[in-house]
């Protein structure tokens, strides 16, 4: 269990922190060709640092130490178990940093301390040890040919890896998909989210103390257009790994089929249902995990639970006893371990989130303070926008239904298809609605995204190309390759044209 400082202690070491500020380039902080990006704390509108970004140059520079890298092959072609060592070496370095990380990454991104430090750095090791303790023991495959061939089903490491990355979890979305691309050999280049890009920068910094050799891990801080579009249409990138909006998804769709048709996998917005039927048993459980769902980090996040489809014969009791839970979630001072919400990441996707606060609420909907908006419920109509549209904060959106078969076919109604839970006490029910629902993942009586080791992503517009986590994760970055060898004696050689 990870101990929690006091407010003092986290306040001594946010004044103490020294803030990486520039590129991560071929080993070493570089300025770069872009212009100086103000870094701003969402919960205080203090600026934190002023960080270099990098432009097209940067990016061509990047490129090209990662591709020299990968052509060195001192880390594409090392040993799995040498890439594990390091790999393991990093974690106990992040694990002997993790205040300092997780303070970092709660400045920079408004997120609680409690979470940065239970949730956020804690996941953030266990991602990448996952990984690097997976790779030597993965065996790749013989195929079933016969007595006079041999075939070998082989993965191998992509090349140039670009890894777009949002804001919500700064530090665990590079850590879904570093630890894997890194396991498997491939030369990394991280855009983070032009709102947090502190520990991504720091992070690199600690994986070349670990023993990452240059050019194999590098971040380039900017915006998308200064530095993700280039990256998607690099001929020389062979693989972009995003997560983020659905739109800008898209968008890299079309950079690939503009440029070399590189590999692109998607992990992109939901719309997640939670559902719960007549026979749920115990509500205050179902309550607990909706409220989590909906909430955690304020809510920004893909998979939050943001619509809650509940049968009109326990609505009344499990909305009491919601809106009761929700007064254990307190919003404020992000560095205040004592609270579960801070602020949202910066002041426009606050005033986006402040666009659906309207009408009567059954908790909150108070207009946001500074970047804080306090954890709201309403009960809408299924055509209200807050019903259709990812709000990506606190706000949870309640809708009644009168049968299961509504309540699915609500479920699935919807351009996204990530998350989804269902509430029963019915084994049929509640394997049909798994079986039903049309998302990347449905938990049963519980609400959540699986672990590490289970794939996480999306169907429809929620996803597309592959699967973070688990082995899935690996096989997304790598390339199956057949090698076939001819076992027939070439003295008996009848080989026919
Ligand atoms: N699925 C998820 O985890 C996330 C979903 N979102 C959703 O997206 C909405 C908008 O948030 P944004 O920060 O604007 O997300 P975004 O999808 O625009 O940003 C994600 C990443 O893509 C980059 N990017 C943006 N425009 C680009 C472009 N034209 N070319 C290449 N790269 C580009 C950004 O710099 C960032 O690194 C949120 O309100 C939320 O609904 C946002 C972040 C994470
Ligand atoms: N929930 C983890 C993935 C994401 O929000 O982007």
């Amino acid at each position: 269990m990870t101990e929690l400082l006091t407010r003092e202690e986290y306040g001594a070491i946010a004044a103490e922190i020294d803030l990486p500020a520039a590129p991560f380039v071929d080993g070493k902080f570089r300025k770069g060709s872009g212009p100086m990006m103000e870094t701003v704390n969402p919960a205080t509108g203090e600026v934190l640092t002023k960080v270099s970004t990098a432009g097209q140059k940067d990016v061509d520079f990047a490129v090209g130490k990662a591709r020299e890298a990968f052509d060195r092959g001192e880390w594409s072609r090392a040993h799995p178990s040498e890439r594990k060592d390091v790999l393991i070496r990093l974690c106990k370095l992040i694990t002997r940093r993790r205040h300092e990380l997780a303070v970092m990454e709660s400045l920079d991104s408004g997120k609680p301390i409690r979470d940065c430090e239970m949730i956020d750095i804690p996941e953030t090791i266990h991602t990448i040890k996952w990984h690097g303790e997976l790779i030597d023991k993965i065996y790749d495959q013989v195929g079933p040919s016969g007595d006079d061939a041999l075939s070998m089903i082989v993965r191998e490491p992509i090349g140039v890896v670009a890894c777009v990355l949002p804001w919500n979890f700064p530090l665990l979305m590079m850590a879904w998909k570093i630890g894997p691309a890194l396991a498997a050999g491939n030369s990394v280049i991280v855009k983070p989210a032009e709102q947090t890009s502190l520990t991504a920068l720091r992070l690199a910094e600690v994986a070349h103390m670990a023993g990452i050799p240059r050019g194999v891990l590098q971040v380039l801080p900017g915006d998308g257009p200064s530095v993700g579009e280039p990256l998607g249409l690099h001929m020389d990138v062979d693989m972009v790994s995003f997560t983020g909006s659905t739109e800008t998804g898209k968008r890299f769709l079309r950079y690939a089929a503009d440029s070399n048709m590189k590999k692109v996998t998607l992990e992109c917005g939901g719309k997640n249902p939670a559902v719960v039927l007549e026979d749920a048993e115990n509500l205050d459980h179902v309550a607990e995990h909706v409220v989590n769902a909906a909430f955690w980090n304020m809510g920004e996040n893909c998979s939050a639970a943001s619509r809650l489809i509940v049968h009109k014969a326990v609505k009344e009791p499990l909305l009491e006893r919601i809106v009761a839970r929700m007064r254990d979630w307190k919003t404020g001072d992000p560095l205040d371990p004592a609270n579960h919400l801070g602020a949202l990441v910066d002041a426009e996707h606050c005033k986006k989130v402040a666009g659906y606060l309207k009408g009567k609420a059954l908790a909150g909907g108070g207009k946001p303070k500074g970047n804080f908006v306090e954890p709201t419920v309403y009960e809408v109509k299924k055509a209200d926008k807050r019903a259709r549209e990812e709000i990506f904060g606190p706000v949870l959106s309640v809708i009644e239904v009168a049968s299961e078969a509504e309540a699915i076919e609500l479920a699935n109604d919807t351009d996204y298809g990530l998350a989804a839970s269902v509430f029963t006490g019915n084994i049929r029910r509640a394997l049909s609605a798994a079986k039903n629902i049309r998302a990347g993942t449905v938990t049963v009586n519980c609400y959540g995204e699986g672990d590490i080791a289970t794939p996480f992503g999306g169907f429809k517009q929620s996803g597309f190309g592959g699967r973070d986590n688990g082995i899935h994760a690996h096989d997304q970055f790598t390339e199956a390759k057949t090698i076939w060898v001819d076992l027939s004696d070439p003295k008996d050689g009848d080989l026919v044209g």
